[in-house]
C-alpha cells in the first residue's frame, strides 16, 4: 500500500516540511493541518497545482482540526506524523520560553495522534525540541523508538554550511556532527568532522572551529535575529522530511536526531542527541560514535540538563 504521512501544524516549518515531502514523491498522500480554518486546505490545493510543473503524483490533502480533535480522522492510516504545531521563537527568547504553551498544543496533538494514527512513527519538531519529544512520548503511549526528536540534522547541517563557507569548499565535501541537546547544551563534535576525509582539526586552525562551534549553537537565535517574526523554516524542514523519507522507506539511514538513550555512551532513560538508524519502526538502534574525553563529558552534562527538565514534561 502507498505511504502517508501526516504534517501537523501549516505554518511556516509544516508548509515547507509538507512542499518537500510531496516534491520526493515517496508518498501517496501527504496531509496537512492546523486549527486555522482553510490554511491547510489553501496550502494543499496550492501545492497540488505545483504537481504538473514539478511533476510529483502525490496528493496532497489539508485537514482543519478542533479542539475536541474534530478532523483528527484524516489522519488515519498515516506511516508517519510530524508534529510542527506550536509557537516559533521571537527575538531576545529562548526556546524555553515556549515550554508552556508547546506543551499544551503538543498534548493535544499527540493524544489526537495516539487515538487516530495508532502506529504511526511520530517526528517532533515543536519546541523546546527535547522536552517536546518526551512529551509526545508520554502523551501517546508509544512505544519510545516510534517517538523522536527533530534537531540534531539541522544543527549538524548548520555546522556543515559554516565549515565549507569558511574553507570556500563544497558543502558535500564537509562532513560534521552535532549532538546533545538542541540548545545551550548542543554538543558540537569536531573529533568526527573531516573536510574532503581529512580531520577538520587538521585543516582548521582550533580557535577557528570554537568559533563555528559556538555559531552553530547559537544558529538559530541569528536566524530569528534577522527575521524578527518567527524562526527558520528552510533548514529545519529538510531536516524533518529526511527523517520521515527513511521511515517511509526503511532505509536505515543513520541521521543525528533526538532519541531515547538507553546505556549509549553510559547514559539511560532521556531523549538526548544522537546518531540513529531510522526505519520504518523509527529508531532501528543508537549507534554510539567514537568521541574525545571532552566530548563524551560535554553530552553527559547535556544529558542531565535535559534529563531534568524532561522529568517536569509529564505533568504538563
Ligand atoms: N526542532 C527544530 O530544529 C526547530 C527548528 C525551527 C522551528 N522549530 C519549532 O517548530 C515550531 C513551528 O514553527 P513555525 O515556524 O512553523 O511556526 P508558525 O507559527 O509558522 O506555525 C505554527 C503553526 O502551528 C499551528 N498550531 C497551533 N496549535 C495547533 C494545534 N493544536 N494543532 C495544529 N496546528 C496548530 C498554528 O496555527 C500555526 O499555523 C515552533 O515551535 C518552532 O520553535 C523547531
Amino acid at each position: 500500500m502507498g505511504k502517508k504521512v501526516t504534517v501537523v501544524g501549516a505554518g511556516f516549518y509544516g508548509s515547507t516540511t509538507a512542499q518537500r515531502l510531496a516534491e520526493y514523491d515517496v508518498f501517496d498522500t501527504v496531509v496537512i493541518t492546523d486549527i486555522i480554518d482553510g490554511k491547510p486546505a489553501g496550502i494543499a490545493l496550492d501545492l497540488n497545482q505545483s504537481r504538473a510543473v514539478e511533476g510529483f503524483e502525490t496528493k496532497v490533502v489539508g485537514v482543519t482540526t478542533g479542539p475536541n480533535g474534530e478532523g483528527y480522522e484524516g489522519i488515519e492510516g498515516s506511516d508517519v506524523v510530524v508534529i510542527t504545531a506550536g509557537l516559533p521563537r521571537k527575538p531576545g527568547m529562548s526556546r524555553m520560553d515556549l515550554l508552556e504553551t508547546n506543551a499544551k498544543i503538543v498534548r493535544q496533538v499527540a493524544e489526537n495522534v495516539a487515538k487516530y494514527a495508532p502506529s504511526a512513527v511520530v517526528i517532533v519538531v515543536s519546541n523546546p525540541l527535547d522536552e517536546m519529544t518526551a512529551l509526545a512520548q508520554i502523551a501517546t503511549q508509544f512505544p519510545r523508538n516510534r517517538v523522536l526528536g527533530q534537531a540534531g540534522m539541522l544543527d549538524t547541517a548548520r555546522f556543515s554550511n559554516f565549515v565549507a563557507e569558511a574553507l570556500q569548499v563544497p558543502v558535500k565535501s564537509v562532513k560534521t556532527l552535532t549532538l546533545g541537546s538542541h540548545g545551550d547544551t548542543m554538543v558540537p563534535v569536531p573529533s568526527q568532522s573531516s573536510v574532503n576525509g581529512q580531520p577538520l582539526r587538521e585543516v582548521m586552525p582550533a580557535e577557528q572551529i570554537e568559533d563555528l562551534v559556538v555559531r552553530t549553537r547559537n544558529g538559530g537565535a541569528e536566524v530569528v535575529a534577522l527575521l524578527k517574526t518567527g524562526s527558520a523554516y528552510y533548514a529545519p524542514s529538510a531536516a524533518a522530511a529526511r527523517m520521515a523519507k527513511a521511515v517511509a522507506e526503511d532505509s536505515g539511514e543513520v541521521m543525528p536526531v533526538c532519541a531515547w538513550v538507553d546505556g549509549e555512551y553510559g547514559i539511560s532513560g532521556v531523549y538526548l542527541g544522537v546518531e540513529a538508524a531510522i526505519g520504518a519502526e523509527g529508531v532501528k538502534r543508537v549507534v554510539e560514535t567514537d568521541l574525545d574525553a571532552d566530548e563524551l563529558a560535554s553530552l553527559k552534562e547535556a544529558a542531565e540538563a535535559v534529563r531534568a527538565k524532561q522529568a517536569d514534561v509529564a505533568n504538563m
